[in-house]
């Protein structure tokens, strides 16, 4: 079962990302990201990159595209609240982005 983060792993894990343009989501334990790119296939070739690590952590974002935008959510269902693989996919969804 995955585990929601501790108050100490989330200064670990989740400030980075807070830094790095995550914010965290009104009524949710969840982080959330607004990435823009060049145009819509930019946008569209980084859910791609982004969907094949997704299925290989097996960890999905809550995600939609609007032309070169694409709002991002991260939260893990199973634990109803941050985990550790939000923090690991949060960290290359950046990386992807060139962030
Ligand atoms: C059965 C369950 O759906 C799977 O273990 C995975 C699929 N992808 C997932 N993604 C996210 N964000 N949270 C989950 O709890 C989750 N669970």
């Amino acid at each position: 079962m995955t585990e929601k983060l501790t108050d100490s792993e989330r200064v670990e894990q989740i400030d980075p990302l807070l830094a790095n343009g995550w914010a965290m989501t009104d009524g949710r334990d969840a982080i959330h990201k607004t990435f823009v790119f060049k145009n819509f296939v930019e946008a569209f070739g980084f859910m791609t990159r982004a969907a094949i690590w997704a299925e290989k952590w097996n960890h999905h974002p809550e995600w939609s595209n609007v032309y070169k935008s694409v709002d991002v959510t991260l939260t893990t269902h199973d634990a109803d609240g941050l985990s550790a693989l939000d923090a690991k996919l949060g960290a290359k969804l950046d990386t992807l982005a060139g962030g």
